[in-house]
């Protein structure tokens, strides 16, 4: 197999520098969650196959840390180009492999390209630094450490099925920048979207070896690759129950975990309350939810829930639902069991109290956008990732009690908080336990260079270009003593 993928649509994984088939013969069917239709074949690789990839890493390692930074930043920025040129081809593959709208699929192509040549650049401003042993009580000029930051080997990248592309690149560009190879195992669901941008990165001129792919089931193939004693780095995006799986198995393997979140958006009585609600509604529902900083529950107190609430139903009946391929916004969930749950948590809520205010339809796998109002502490909604279009609102007395709920959670990703007294906003901020607060804006990752990290159950470590650069690289001293 020369190319991807052959007629047939049948897609191999790149090892080194060739996309080949599984000796095995053993492929995976996907189909799109939109109307079931077939996006292509992909291979599931046995053991043995990985062994060999894993071996090629090893062996392309130190001439790909030889290559001069300046070289490895020209080939991301003719990746990015090369996206950019493919970006409606990729898109069209993304809107049916994952069912993301047309709008946010073109998007995350052309996020992705300028989070390359961002990688780029700050790949190319990485300097050493030269410390001097006279700062030390009791040492001497004499002794001079020159220290810089040096790959840590290979990366296992790990990416999960809602940002095929951009949750791929954010792995794979830092750890080429820092001089590392990659093996990318992307979501099965999603793979095919990945294969492309792994495509975009041959054609702009990685040698053979740099970056591998190895596709199959992560429940089949996923712990024997963490395990594997050549993996020097594993950097990981997904749920928070694989996550900590992966975290119990990988013995002293260094992790990057990303995980699950159940984002809140306080919003304090003197808010802009129509601003609020449009961007809470934005937050809460683009790509129907699948999003790890999803609006994922509101808290808010009774003077101000009343009109809240209309104004937010007012934004989510204007939210067209239906086919990606059309101007949408909430789309097929990813699968069956998605929508299952979604539909639990729905019922759960209601028969506990909430009141439905919108939404509790399903065709499918589509669900459509859903406000409870009045969620308590004991419905389900009130803690679990829906990872689907519903947005619950607890009602409490004050923002004492919303920073304890928000806290109570076992999820620590990122909190907004809606308020026109910098002040509040800036005290609250301060009593959050997660990763990012969010003044006066929906919570989100964006954009791509600020700290990205989740603590709790949401994370360890930190992405965002210069931060991943960072953990995937390890200082190196190296001390010189002058004798004379
Ligand atoms: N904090 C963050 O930055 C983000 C977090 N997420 C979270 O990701 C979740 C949704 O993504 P989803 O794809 O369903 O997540 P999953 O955890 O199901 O899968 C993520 C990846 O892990 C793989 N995998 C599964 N089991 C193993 C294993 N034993 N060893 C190695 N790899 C394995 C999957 O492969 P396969 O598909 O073959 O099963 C996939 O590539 C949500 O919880 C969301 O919050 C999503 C985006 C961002
Ligand atoms: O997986 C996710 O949810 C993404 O990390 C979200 O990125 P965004 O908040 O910038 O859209």
């Amino acid at each position: 197999m020369s190319e991807l993928c052959n007629e047939k649509l049948v897609y191999g994984n790149l090892v080194n520098g060739r996309w080949m088939e599984s000796a095995s013969g053993n492929v995976i069917t996907v189909t799109s969650p939109v109307d079931g239709s077939f996006i292509g074949e992909i291979q599931a690789v046995s053991k043995e196959e990985v062994d060999e990839v894993i071996r090629y890493s090893k062996e392309g390692l130190s001439s790909w840390a030889g290559v001069p930074i300046f070289e490895k930043a020209r080939i991301l920025y003719k990746a990015a180009e090369i996206l950019e040129e493919r970006a409606e081809e990729i898109a069209d593959i993304l809107m049916m492999e994952i069912a993301k709208d047309r709008k946010s699929s073109v998007s995350e192509v052309k996020r992705t390209a300028d989070f390359l040549r961002f990688t780029a650049d700050a790949g190319k401003s990485l300097e050493g630094i030269a410390v001097s042993g006279e700062n030390f009580p009791g040492g001497s000029r004499n002794k001079i450490s020159y220290v810089r930051r040096v790959p840590l080997g290979t990366v296992l990248a790990i990416s999960p099925f809602n940002y095929p592309i951009n949750l791929s690149a954010s792995k794979i560009g830092p750890a080429l920048m820092g001089g590392n190879t990659v093996i990318l195992k992307p979501a099965t669901q999603g793979a095919i979207s990945a294969l492309h941008l792994v495509k975009a990165l041959q054609d702009a001129g990685l040698p053979e070896g740099v970056l591998q792919t190895v596709t199959g089931k992560g429940s089949e193939i996923g712990d024997y690759i963490v395990t594997h004693e050549n993996i020097n780095f594993i950097n990981f995006t997904g749920s928070t129950e694989v996550g900590r799986h992966l975290s119990k198995i990988s013995c002293m393997t260094p992790l990057l975990l990303e995980l699950g979140g159940k984002d809140a958006a306080l919003v304090l009585e003197d808010a802009d309350l129509k601003y609020a609600a449009s961007n809470i509604v934005e937050g809460a529902f683009s790509y129907s939810g699948q999003r790890c900083t999803a609006v994922k529950r509101i808290i808010t107190t009774d003077k101000i829930a009343d009109q809240l609430v209309d104004m937010l139903k007012t934004g989510i009946e204007k939210l067209a639902v239906g086919d990606p391929r059309d101007n949408v916004v909430v789309t097929p969930l990813i699968d069956q069991k998605a929508a299952d749950f979604a539909e639990f948590l729905i019922q759960d809520a209601i028969a506990k109290g909430a009141e439905l205010i919108v939404g509790n339809k399903r065709e499918g796998n589509l669900v459509y956008p859903t406000l409870l109002d009045k969620v308590t502490v004991d419905m389900e909604i009130a803690w679990k990732e829906p990872f689907s279009p519903i947005l619950p609102i607890i009602r409490v007395k004050d923002m004492d009690e919303a920073v304890e709920i928000a806290n109570r959670s076992e999820y620590g990703l990122q909190t907004s908080v809606f308020t026109k007294d910098i002040n509040k906003a800036f005290r609250i901020a301060e009593k959050l336990e997660v990763g990012t607060v969010q003044i006066n804006n929906k919570t989100e990752r964006g954009p791509d260079h600020f700290p990205f990290l989740g603590v709790k159950a949401s994370g360890m470590g930190t992405q965002g270009v210069k931060y991943s650069i960072e953990a995937m690289t390890r200082p190196k001293a190296i001390t010189i003593n002058l004798t004379e």
